[in-house]
């Protein structure tokens, strides 16, 4: 088993479990539910940055990135940075993230959040809602056209954006759909943790100009979004690069100024 099928054999597991404890009908009850989202693909748009800045603690590939801060200082230190959104991971066993994460962060700041989370069921997209989510992120490579179709539908009729992320031509082909409103290259390979700015700049040309494209992982440098700006890329996924440093927030204000 590869350790995307690991990391989603147990989502599936903890889902069950979360349903059982956790009725839908309290996650309808959240505040949040009344809220109107702030939408991510409009600010890029009109950026001339892009970036969307991630809270990561640590990764399947890197065990340690940073455990030093807490959420507020971070988010809030992406915010001041000008960073469009902030991507906020929430799984527990592979990221060192929860929803509790994503709820300090809504308290914290007022530009998009996304749930970075490894969604194969509605009730996730519930939880990311009643959490204060903008948009949440379905992954092509563990998920059915079918799947993508009716998760995305679910996403957009509780008012949120949906980023789609691909790896390659095949998942991408059969993934584009009207109720996705932004498509991620992610650079690193998910299954070997290989990394490469060639995946995002192979497939560019391959998304309809209709969806927001978002460029992600393994960006460490302003010179590698003067490379893939010409490719149509709007949007730049980052995480290590801040959060490996001891001040998340400076790091990203120090590479955005340089945009
Ligand atoms: O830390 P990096 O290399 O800047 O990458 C950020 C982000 O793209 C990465 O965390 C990511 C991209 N797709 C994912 C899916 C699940 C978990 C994490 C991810």
């Amino acid at each position: 088993m590869n350790i995307l099928d690991k990391i989603i054999f147990d989502k599936q597991r903890e889902v069950v479990l979360k349903k059982s404890i956790i009725p839908i009908s309290q996650l309808e009850s959240s505040v949040f539910f009344e809220r109107e989202i702030i939408s991510l693909s409009q600010k890029l748009r009109e950026s001339n940055s892009g970036i969307i800045a991630e809270h990561k603690r640590r990764s399947p590939s890197k065990s340690i990135i940073n455990n030093n801060f807490t959420v507020e200082e971070v988010v809030k230190g992406y915010e001041d940075a000008g960073a469009c959104g902030i991507s906020v991971l929430t799984d527990g066993k592979y990221f060192g993230g929860s929803l509790d994460d994503l709820l300090l962060a809504r308290a914290s700041v007022n530009i998009p959040l996304l749930r970075k989370e490894f969604i194969v069921d509605e009730y996730q997209i519930l939880e990311a809602k009643a959490h204060g989510a903008d948009l949440i992120l379905l992954i092509a490579a563990v998920l059915t056209r079918e799947e993508i179709k009716s998760l995305s539908e679910f996403a957009k009729k509780l008012g949120l954006e949906v980023l789609l992320e691909v790896h390659n031509l095949e998942e991408l082909q059969k993934s584009i759909m009207p109720s996705l409103d932004m498509i991620g290259v992610n650079n690193r390979n998910l299954k070997t943790f290989e990394v490469s700015l060639d995946y995002s700049k192979q497939l560019a040309s391959q998304i309809p100009d209709e969806f927001v494209k978002v460029s992600e992982s393994g960006i460490s440098s302003v010179e590698a979004i003067s490379e893939l700006k010409p490719f149509g890329y709007k949007g730049f996924l980052i995480g290590e690069n801040f959060m490996k440093t001891d001040n998340a927030g400076e790091a990203a204000t120090e590479f955005i100024k340089q945009l």
